[in-house]
């Protein structure tokens, strides 16, 4: 199958959450042994849980991360305080064999606190890295173009990257993962995030322009004029997002949408972290307006275009605890939140069940009618 076969596949699979099994699920929340609402967003999450995974007492258990590294042609802009050779340091070192176990980034920490998989990914980074039996690598060039100047990837290149992040979650997937994080590293790519957002959303790109892993006053001045100039070239019409993905985006953006289709197509939960991951989502419902039915968004995060994409995707995120990092850390904080609704709806028991007064009057079967 080509590339735009598969992706035209990949697209057709996307298909909407039940509802059926959400009405199940909304009704049994009621009777479930607490006030109601009383769970809070809980309650919302669990729902559309049932909907994911087709059933009103959903039952996920394998949580993933899967850390796509790539880098930008658009760093040589100097839109990020720090140097592009961190990208392949910090590959390194999401695989470094620690005395706490494999990995010693954030969200290797994180993940191992959790019980969470890590998967890392190559989709594109500018140095060549060494072999290790846990990098999965994309056919990719080393590093996109700078998005200033010109496009920066191919049609043909997004196409294999999404095919790259969608052959990454059926591994992970396979392996026992029924909730999905796509996760980032790839020094300047708030850039990126920041043009496809603006243009998606339409946006002054001042608005969705945040400081990344935190540049200064000025340099954030610069960064919102570089992601003008991209604007401003002849660049690919709304109407074509795989295009614009192309035009503005990133190998691990494209690599992130990738996994997000594939894990919506095989009915899987999806926790979108930040801004980054963010921008691949877009993308993603601009291309398949079902896949919003399994996105969760975890926390907010304090890129300034972070609440605007939200918005956008109509997702609440879980909480707002400052984070700033990406690669899937907040994801990975959030997947407790999923497990924990799909427990309350699989493993509460009823008003009846349980014998507690006060639940909603089941109704009165005929032959206890007063009129009989
Ligand atoms: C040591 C280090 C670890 C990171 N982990 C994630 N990022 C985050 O920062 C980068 C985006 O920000 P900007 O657009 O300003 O370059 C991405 O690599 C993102 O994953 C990191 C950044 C650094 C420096
Ligand atoms: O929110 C994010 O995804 C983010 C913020 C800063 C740096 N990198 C990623």
């Amino acid at each position: 199958m080509n590339l735009s076969d598969h992706l035209a596949d990949l697209l057709s699979s996307v298909t909407p959450a039940d509802q059926l099994a959400m009405q199940a699920a909304r009704e049994r929340q009621a009777q479930l042994t607490k006030p109601p609402g009383a769970l809070g967003q809980l309650e919302e999450i669990s729902v559309r849980l049932a909907g994911v995974f087709r059933t009103p007492k959903p039952h996920p258990r394998g949580v993933a991360v899967v850390v796509a590294a790539g880098d930008h042609g658009v760093a040589a802009e100097g839109v990020s305080a720090f140097p592009q050779t961190v990208t392949p340091a910090m590959v390194g070192n999401f695989l470094l064999s620690t005395p706490a176990g494999a990995g010693g980034a954030a969200v290797n920490a994180i993940a191992r606190s959790l019980g969470a998989q890590v998967y890392v990914l190559d989709a594109g980074v500018a140095a060549e890295l060494p072999d290790h039996p846990q990098l999965i690598r994309a056919a990719a060039r080393r590093g996109t173009r700078n998005l200033r100047l010109e496009s920066a990837m191919t049609r043909e290149e997004t196409l294999s990257l999404i095919a790259a992040g969608a052959s990454v979650a059926r591994q992970a997937i396979g392996a026992g993962a029924d909730v999905l994080i796509p996760g980032e590293m790839g020094i300047a790519n708030t850039t990126p995030a920041s043009a496809l957002s603006a243009k998606l959303l339409g946006l002054n790109p001042a608005a969705v322009t945040g400081r990344g892993t935190g540049v200064d006053d000025s340099t954030l001045a610069h960064k919102v004029e570089v992601i003008r100039d991209a604007l401003a070239r002849r660049g690919s019409q709304l109407s074509d997002p795989l295009g614009v993905l192309a035009d503005l985006g990133g190998y691990e953006i494209a690599a992130m949408l990738g996994m997000m289709l594939q894990a919506a197509a095989l009915k899987r939960a999806i926790i979108v972290d930040g801004f980054v991951e963010g921008s691949a989502a877009l993308i993603g419902v601009a291309l398949a307006p079902a896949l919003r039915d399994y996105l969760f968004a975890a926390g907010l995060c304090a890129e300034i275009g972070h609440r605007a994409q939200l918005d956008h995707l109509k997702l609440t995120p879980m909480f707002d605890l400052g984070l700033r990092l990406g690669e899937g850390t907040g994801g990975v904080l959030a997947a407790p939140f999923l497990l924990a609704a799909a427990a309350t709806l699989r493993e509460m028991l009823t008003f009846e069940e349980a014998g507690v007064p006060g639940g909603s009057e089941p109704a009165l079967a005929p032959e206890h009618s007063l009129q009989g």
